[in-house]
């Protein structure tokens, strides 16, 4: 489904990522993790269409991804992306009609009883069924984030792009918004590509896990060489000798650009990989 072939991309004389070799079939989970601006955001950025490979080729079903955003991919970010003057059921119909083709977008007569419909039942599904008419400051961080996701789903896309979506919700929330996405991504088939700074979370939910890092290091230039993927784990399989390396190399990584703070977790507190039953539970309910 997805291709990496070969992908670089650089910002001026700032290499972010490069050599990407990798495929994606349809129905994967994958997380990602890396220190902070090692390029991930970039990444999905790539995949979403609002940035391109600087070389190589990026291929959804053998075709270059276009070079703009389009039905068949959402996306959610960490900061909650939702119009801050539109009711909750008016930001999730705009979501739809912005997806039309022509410049106003703007839905009429059965186009639009269709797309209060299709935004009514995703409302529901995502739990907000009773703030159809309350405005995005009137909720709360879990429940914008909800809303979010049900503006990403709307148009019924195959890929859906996750920025950090939970980093900002309290642990309670976090775990009832972990529940609802991998049910969403089983209902739906969808193939979801996340960014999280939480390897527990990225071993947590994905059904593969991707690290990336820089291989190459210049002292004197640290724009000099980009990060690649090291690490493309199939969850569940992963030893926790693996885990707690991983875990160093990262938590090392961001030592050295002085952003310790990205990784406050103790190793003593994280889930042991190999253990999917939480997950599985879920996905079995
Ligand atoms: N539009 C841009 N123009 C120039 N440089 C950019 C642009 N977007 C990103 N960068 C740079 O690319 C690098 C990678 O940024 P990116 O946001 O992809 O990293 P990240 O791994 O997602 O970081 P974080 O985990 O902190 O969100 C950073 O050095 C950033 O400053």
């Amino acid at each position: 489904m997805i291709e990496l072939n070969n992908v670089w991309k650089s910002y001026g004389d700032t290499q972010v990522l490069e050599g990407l070799n990798n495929t994606v079939s349809e129905g994967e989970f994958v997380t990602m993790v890396g220190s902070s601006g090692c390029g991930k955001s970039t990444f999905l950025k790539m995949l979403l269409g609002t940035e391109k490979p600087t070389r190589g080729q990026l291929l959804l079903d053998g075709k270059t991804i276009p070079d703009e955003p389009g039905p068949d991919r959402g996306i959610v970010f960490q900061q909650y992306s939702v119009f801050p003057h539109m009711s909750v059921l008016d930001n999730v119909i705009a979501a739809c009609a912005m997806s039309r083709p022509g410049i106003t977008g703007l839905l009429f007569g059965a186009a639009k009883r269709d797309a209060r419909k299709k935004a009514l039942e995703l409302l529901e599904r995502v739990g907000l069924q009773h703030t159809l008419d309350k405005y995005p400051h009137m909720l709360s961080g879990g429940m914008k984030q909800r809303l979010a996701i049900a503006q990403a789903l709307i148009n019924r896309p195959r890929i859906l792009l996750l920025d950090e979506p939970f980093g900002a919700l309290d642990p309670g929330i976090r775990a009832d918004v972990h529940k609802l996405v991998l049910q969403l991504w089983r209902e739906n088939a969808l193939t979801v590509f996340m960014v999280t700074h939480d390897l527990q979370e990225g071993f947590y939910l994905g059904t593969r896990l991707w690290v990336f890092d820089k291989v190459r290091q210049d002292p004197h230039a640290p724009g000099r060489y980009g990060a690649s993927i090291t690490y493309d784990l199939p969850v569940g399989k992963t030893d926790g000798d693996l885990y707690r390396k991983i875990e160093s190399d990262i938590a090392e990584e961001a030592i050295r650009l002085d952003a310790v703070d990205m990784f406050p977790t103790e190793i003593s507190d994280l889930k042991k990989p190999g253990t999917k039953s939480k997950k599985q539970e879920l996905i079995n309910e």
